[in-house]
C-alpha cells in the first residue's frame, strides 16, 4: 500500500509524488521570503518557527542527540511568505487562512494572505514529514493549496461542572492547531460555579467558585489563554450563559436571582436572573463592559438555552411586570426582552452575540443581527434551514455533542454530518458560518478530557476544513486518521485509540 504522507483535515487540493529528500535538522531552517509582509520580529511566526521545530524534530530537540550518523550534508529550508496583515493583532471573524505550499529538492515555499494562513501551513508541512526505520527525516515532493470550508470552527470547554486546570486548556488549544479548529468557545461559568474572577465584581468567583483560590481562573490565567491560542491563529469565544444557568452568580451578587415563590411567600429557592430588576441590567452592563474588554475577539456568546419559567412565573413582581408590559402570561416574551436588552448592551461594546437557539425561538422581533447556534437534537438542519431563512448566521453544533456516551467507533458519526444538506439557496447557505464540536463537563475532568475529545473531534475538524466530495468515504478516512492519531500522540496529546493497532511511539 503505497504510504501517503498526508495530512489531515485532508488540504482542499493535494497532490504527492514518491520523490523524497533527507532532512537534516542540523541544516534545516525556517525563513521569512523577501517581500513577504512578515518578517523577523513578527511574534506569531518567530514563535511558530521555534515551536515546530521541536514539534517536527522531536528525538532531536529534546536532547538525545540526533542519532542519523550520515547525516544529508544539504540544507533544507521553508521559506515564508505572508502576503499582508500584521503579526500583532488577533484572528478574529472574517481573518483569511488560505495558503499554498510547495515542497521541492531543499525547500519548501509557503505562501499565505495572512499570518494565519502560514500558520495553517506550518501544521500542514510538519505532517508532511517522516522517519524511516532508522529514524532518518524525509518529506515527500507535495504540492498543497488550501483553505477552510467553514470559517468558524470551534471547540466548546465546560469550566463550570468541572473545572479545568489552565495547563489542560492549552494543552486543548495546542491540540485544536493539530487539527485547525479556530475558535475556542469558552464556556466559562454555569450553575455549578463561577471561576471566572471579575475584577469589577471579586465576590462572584469568591463566592461562587468551587474553591476562591484553587478553582479559579484570575485574570493572568484568561490572559494566557487569549495569548497562547492567538500565537496558534486560536479565537477566544467567552460564553456567560444568562439567564438561566446562573445559579453560582447569585451566590456573589444578591438581589440578581429571582426568588422563587411558593404560593404567597419565598420558597428559598432561586431562578434565573431577574428580568424586572433594572438593577439587573446594570450588573450585566457592568460585567460585559469588563468582559468586552478582556476578550478582544468581535464575538461574545449570551447563551439564554434552557430558560425555566417556573420561578418566574411563581414571583409576584414578575408577573406584575408581565401585565405592565403586556406580555399577558406569555413567558417567552420576557424571555426575549431579557435577551434583547442584554444583546444591545453587548452591541453599545461593538460585538456580535452569538446565542443558542432558543432564543432565536422566542425571538420573534428579528431587529438585531445576532448569531444562532443550533444544539437541539431532532432535526437540527430543519433548524439551521429556518435560521438562514430569517437571514441570520448560523453556528451548527447539534451533530457534535461529543459530551453523550456514544456507541464505540463513534467517529464516524461526527464524519459523516452533512452541514448544508438542508433545502436552500445559495445565499442561505452562506449564513452557515460552520460548526462546533462541544465537550460539556458534567462527566468531564482533566482526567478524561483529551482522550474523550480526540481523535473523535479530529473527525469533525475534518468535516468543517475539507471539501465534503473529497471527504466522503468513512473507510478511506480511517487509515488516515489512525495516522493522525498516532502523530498527536507523538506531540503529547492523549488520544484514545481508533481501534486495534499501534502507533510506532506510543504515548508515554
Ligand atoms: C446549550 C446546551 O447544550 N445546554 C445544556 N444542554 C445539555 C448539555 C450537556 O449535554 C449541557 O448541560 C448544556 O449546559
Amino acid at each position: 500500500l503505497k504510504q501517503v504522507y498526508g495530512v489531515w483535515p485532508m488540504p482542499q487540493r493535494f497532490t504527492q509524488s514518491n520523490e523524497r529528500y533527507v532532512l537534516n535538522p542540523h541544516l534545516f531552517t525556517y525563513n521569512y521570503a523577501n517581500g513577504s509582509a512578515a518578517q523577523v520580529g513578527c511574534s506569531v511566526l518567530d514563535a511558530a518557527f521555534k515551536r515546530y521545530f521541536r514539534i517536527i524534530f522531536p528525538d532531536f530537540s529534546d536532547g538525545t542527540g540526533f542519532s542519523n550518523t550520515w547525516s544529508e550534508p544539504k540544507p533544507f529550508t521553508v521559506s515564508v511568505s505572508v502576503r499582508s496583515g500584521g503579526c500583532e493583532e488577533y484572528p478574529d471573524e472574517g481573518s483569511d487562512e488560505s495558503y499554498n505550499l510547495s515542497v521541492s529538492a531543499g525547500q519548501a515555499v509557503l505562501r499565505a494572505e495572512s499570518v494565519w494562513g502560514s500558520l495553517r501551513g506550518l501544521e500542514s508541512f510538519s505532517q508532511l514529514v517522516y522517519q524511516d526505520d532508522y529514524n532518518s527525516y524525509f518529506v515527500n515532493k507535495t504540492e498543497i493549496e488550501d483553505f477552510p470550508r467553514f470559517l468558524f470552527r470551534g471547540l466548546l470547554l465546560d469550566t463550570s461542572r468541572h473545572y479545568l486546570p489552565v495547563h489542560f486548556i492549552l494543552k486543548t488549544l495546542d491540540a485544536m492547531a493539530y487539527n485547525k479548529f479556530n475558535v475556542f468557545h469558552w464556556h466559562i461559568v454555569d450553575d455549578p460555579s463561577f471561576p471566572y474572577q471579575s475584577h469589577t465584581y471579586p465576590d462572584l468567583s469568591n463566592k461562587g467558585a468551587f474553591h476562591p483560590v484553587t478553582h479559579i481562573y484570575t485574570q493572568t490565567d484568561v490572559r494566557k489563554v487569549i495569548a497562547h491560542a492567538r500565537f496558534r491563529g486560536i479565537r477566544v469565544v467567552p460564553e456567560f450563559d444568562s439567564p438561566g444557568h446562573t445559579q453560582s452568580w447569585g451566590k456573589g451578587q444578591p438581589d440578581l436571582l429571582t426568588p422563587c415563590y411558593k404560593k404567597t411567600v419565598p420558597s428559598g429557592t432561586f431562578g434565573p436572573i431577574n428580568p424586572t430588576l433594572s438593577s439587573s441590567y446594570q450588573f450585566m452592563n457592568s460585567l460585559f463592559k469588563e468582559v468586552t474588554s478582556v476578550f478582544p475577539d468581535s464575538f461574545v456568546h449570551l447563551g439564554g438555552d434552557e430558560v425555566d419559567f417556573t420561578c418566574w412565573k411563581s414571583n409576584p413582581k414578575v408577573q406584575a411586570f408581565m401585565t405592565k408590559m403586556g406580555f399577558g402570561h406569555d413567558y417567552t416574551k420576557l424571555q426575549s426582552f431579557y435577551m434583547e436588552s442584554i444583546m444591545n448592551i453587548t452591541a453599545a461594546f461593538n460585538k456580535t452575540s452569538i446565542v443558542w437557539q432558543d432564543v432565536f425561538d422566542y425571538h420573534k422581533r428579528r431587529r438585531a443581527q445576532y448569531v444562532v447556534e443550533v444544539w437541539k437534537r431532532g432535526c437540527y438542519l430543519c433548524k439551521v434551514r429556518q435560521v438562514a431563512k430569517a437571514g441570520l448566521k448560523v453556528i451548527l453544533a447539534a451533530p457534535f455533542y461529543l459530551d453523550l456516551p456514544g456507541p464505540t467507533h463513534d467517529w464516524a458519526r461526527y464524519y459523516i454530518v452533512r452541514p448544508l444538506s438542508f433545502k436552500g439557496t445559495e445565499q442561505q447557505k452562506k449564513l452557515v458560518i460552520g460548526g462546533e464540536v462541544c465537550m460539556w463537563g458534567e462527566y468531564v475532568d482533566a482526567t478524561n478530557l483529551s482522550p474523550r475529545l480526540w481523535p473523535r473531534a479530529s473527525a469533525a475538524a475534518e468535516r468543517l476544513w475539507s471539501n465534503e466530495e473529497q471527504t466522503s468515504s468513512v473507510d478511506k478516512a480511517f487509515p488516515r486518521l489512525q495516522d493522525f492519531r498516532c502523530k498527536m500522540i507523538r506531540r503529547g496529546i492523549q488520544a484514545e485509540p481508533l481501534f486495534i493497532g499501534y502507533c510506532k511511539h506510543e504515548y508515554i
